[in-house]
């Protein structure tokens, strides 16, 4: 597992990392979100030694990145794709990288045959789509079949099919017990691979805990009922206290009453309803209203834009 107490990195006067203490635990999928600038690359260069804490620790295992004896045993890392050597085919990149820590050249042709790459395996890097270097970057960070994965930005550059097997990489790795943490712009799909989730801003935890608390405790859900007696149904949920609107006619929508609550009321009172749903928020939703005071880098709304554009 990972585990971070009280860790701190500053560069000159900008704090990066905030006095952040978490742990990402075995067997699951940890997504790392924040708005850009937050501190997630900077927090998982320190995880691998990459860069010294200010202040605080973290460890691999029990152990700082630099005190590991075996560290691609113990720990993988996709952290930047763009930093391969381009004479190199993919393969003798991970037979060089296999050999200077020990691990048997047959594992290469394992993790080129996990990440897709074994047709290309030949191949120079520097033909290598963004799509293929991440695969290769990965495939890096699997050779040592550690049982922590850190993949920052692991979707960057990949097309849909490439996207899917990230998915389902993370989860079965994730599904042998090993410990994967992973960061990610797009919600919708952090929602479907992580269970986890640690949400920054400006170098600082904002919320952290399993997806669907996240997103309960950042939202409200929406019970929206459809009646052909939605007037009826409305002076009776009224009468009780409960908040509505009506966004259409024949439909009432609240967040102050569950769907349960309506149901049972609807039925003691005989009133025929052809729709009762609750609508729960999604990520983005959550991640939004999480994060909306901590965008460092922020735009004027595009509609302005756009408008004091068109008056130019
Ligand atoms: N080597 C460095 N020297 C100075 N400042 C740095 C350095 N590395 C990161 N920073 C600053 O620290 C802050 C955190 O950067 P970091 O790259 O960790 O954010 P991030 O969450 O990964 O962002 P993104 O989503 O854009 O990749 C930023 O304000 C960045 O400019």
């Amino acid at each position: 597992m990972i585990e971070a107490v009280d860790l701190t990195k500053r560069y000159g006067s900008k704090t990066a990392v905030d006095n952040i203490s978490f742990t990402i635990e075995p067997g699951t999928v940890t997504g790392f979100l924040g708005p850009n600038g937050a501190g997630k690359s900077t927090t998982m260069r320190l995880i691998m030694g990459l860069d010294k804490p200010t202040s605080g620790k973290v460890t691999v295992n029990g152990r700082p990145y630099r005190d590991l004896e075996a560290p691609l045993c113990e720990v993988g890392a996709l952290l930047d794709a763009k930093g391969l050597h381009g004479s190199r085919s993919a393969r003798a990149h991970l037979t060089q990288l296999a050999a200077s820590n020990g691990i048997p050249t047959r594992r290469v042709d394992e993790v080129l045959e996990l990440t897709g790459l074994t047709n290309v395996a030949k191949k120079r890097v520097k033909g290598f789509s963004l799509g293929m270097g991440q695969r290769l970057g990965m495939a890096a960070a699997m050779l040592g079949d550690p049982d922590v994965l850190i993949f920052d930005e692991p979707v960057n550059g990949l097309d849909p099919e490439g996207v899917k097997w990230v998915r389902e990489t993370c989860r079965h790795l994730a599904d042998e017990g090993r410990t994967v943490f992973i960061s990610s712009h797009l919600m919708s799909e952090m929602a479907q691979t992580a269970d986890h989730l640690l949400v920054i801003g400006r170098g600082r935890i904002l919320t952290s805990g399993p997806v669907e608390e996240v997103i309960a405790s950042a939202t409200t859900d929406v019970v929206r009922v459809a009646s052909p007696q939605a007037g009826e149904l409305a002076g009776l949920l009224a009468g009780q206290g409960i908040e509505l609107e009506s966004p259409e006619s024949g439909v009432l929508t609240t967040t102050t009453t569950t769907a349960a609550r309506i149901g049972e009321l609807a039925a003691h009172n005989g009133i025929v309803l052809h729709e009762l749903t609750t609508q729960r928020a999604s990520l983005e939703e959550a991640y939004l209203e999480l994060t909306g005071g901590e965008v460092e880098y922020s735009t004027t709304s595009t509609d302005a834009a756009m408008t004091s554009h068109r008056a130019d």
